[in-house]
């Protein structure tokens, strides 16, 4: 079932208006996926669990949920079609892990709401305690995320990859993703400014009838990633239809909120944040370093002040855990009840 075009770009600010003017995003998916032991060290990184280990996928959404998240994001960032092929999976089989990842996150929406005691629920709605809906976000990771060499934070395809092979790369798992029954597109880690543009013009293309946001990564608070101009990439998504939210993801804390300055001017539509903790990944490593992390309470004093700065969508990314998400959903319904502030 599918939304009107208008309904489409009004999805998240009709939600968030509804409830309570913020909503929660769930935290580092693969961060968590690790401590619960999983291996990750391969191509597919967390969408190896898809095939490995569909328990604990189905465990770290019930941990984000548990910790306060309303917005769940699916374990397909870096599953892709080309690389589940490149492990000897047929298409059908890779399609299907591809349904699977939202289906998954389905199941532990159900299963939360089935845990759910009165005691929990935490919204007063007409004089009647309701609970915060769970959104399930069908995760799209950038092409960089697929050739798995660092490219998502450089942003730096060459000159082969042109606008044409980026929609072609991307064409189908949308399509699949888009009919799984997810609430929303969530396009992550999104490099440059031409990875934009694909995304957008395939929305368009493919009649894509669910809502999206384009969420981007930036290592210097300016740009994004690639030195492509946020204004510039956030316009993109301002542009299109279907896009119902636009906002930053895996990038430091302490870079966000000029980035929300700068996405404000060129577009009215929600602004999503969900940083990672601030440490900085090692490609060639293929590890995290920590030494400029922060520390949850830390990374929970920001919230306030990127709220104020026009952001109505909180989460985290790499690094960040159920225990940053739960002090984000305590921070922000702290405060709901009072006009928000600092
Ligand atoms: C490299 S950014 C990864 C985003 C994805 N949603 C995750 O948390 O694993
Ligand atoms: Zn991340």
């Amino acid at each position: 079932m599918g939304l009107e075009s208008s309904d489409m770009s009004c999805f998240i600010s009709d939600f968030v208006q509804k409830y309570g003017g913020y909503a929660v995003v769930d935290g580092g998916f693969a961060t968590e996926l690790e401590r619960h032991g999983a291996n990750l060290n391969d191509p597919l990184w967390s969408a190896k669990c898809l095939i490995s280990s569909p328990h604990l996928v189905r465990r770290v959404h019930l941990d984000y949920l548990d910790a306060g998240a309303n917005i769940i994001l699916t374990a397909s960032y870096q599953a892709t079609i080309q690389g589940f092929e490149a492990k000897g999976l047929a298409t059908e089989e890779a399609e299907s892990l591809l349904r699977r990842s939202v289906e998954i996150a389905c199941e532990a929406r159900e299963i939360y709401y089935d845990n759910c005691t009165k005691g929990s629920w935490d919204l007063v709605e007409n004089g009647n305690t309701t609970r915060r809906p769970v959104l399930v976000a069908a995760s799209i990771g950038s092409y960089g995320a697929y050739l798995a060499d660092g490219s998502e934070y450089s942003g730096d395809y060459g000159d082969a990859v042109t606008l044409q092979k980026l929609k072609d790369f991307h064409r189908r798992r949308l399509q699949i993703l888009a009919e799984a029954g997810a609430d929303l597109i969530a396009f992550e880690t999104i490099p440059n400014k031409l990875e934009a543009k694909a995304y957008a013009e395939l929305l368009e293309e493919e009649a894509i009838n669910i809502p999206a946001w384009f969420s981007f990564n930036s290592k210097d608070g300016i740009n994004v990633v690639s030195g492509d101009s946020i204004l510039e990439c956030a316009s993109i998504a301002d542009s299109c239809r279907q896009v119902a939210a636009v906002g930053i993801n895996c990038t430091p804390p302490r870079f966000i909120h000029g980035l929300i300055l700068s996405i404000r001017k060129v577009t009215s539509k929600p602004i999503v944040i969900y940083p990672n903790s601030g440490e900085t990944y090692d490609a060639q490593l293929k590890e995290w370093v920590k030494s400029s992390g922060v520390s949850d309470e830390d990374f929970v004093s920001y919230i306030g002040k990127w709220h104020e700065a026009g952001a109505s969508l909180f989460g985290g990314c790499c690094r960040t855990t159920p225990n940053t998400i739960r002090a984000i959903s305590g921070v922000l319904s702290n405060k709901s009840s009072s006009p928000f502030k600092s």
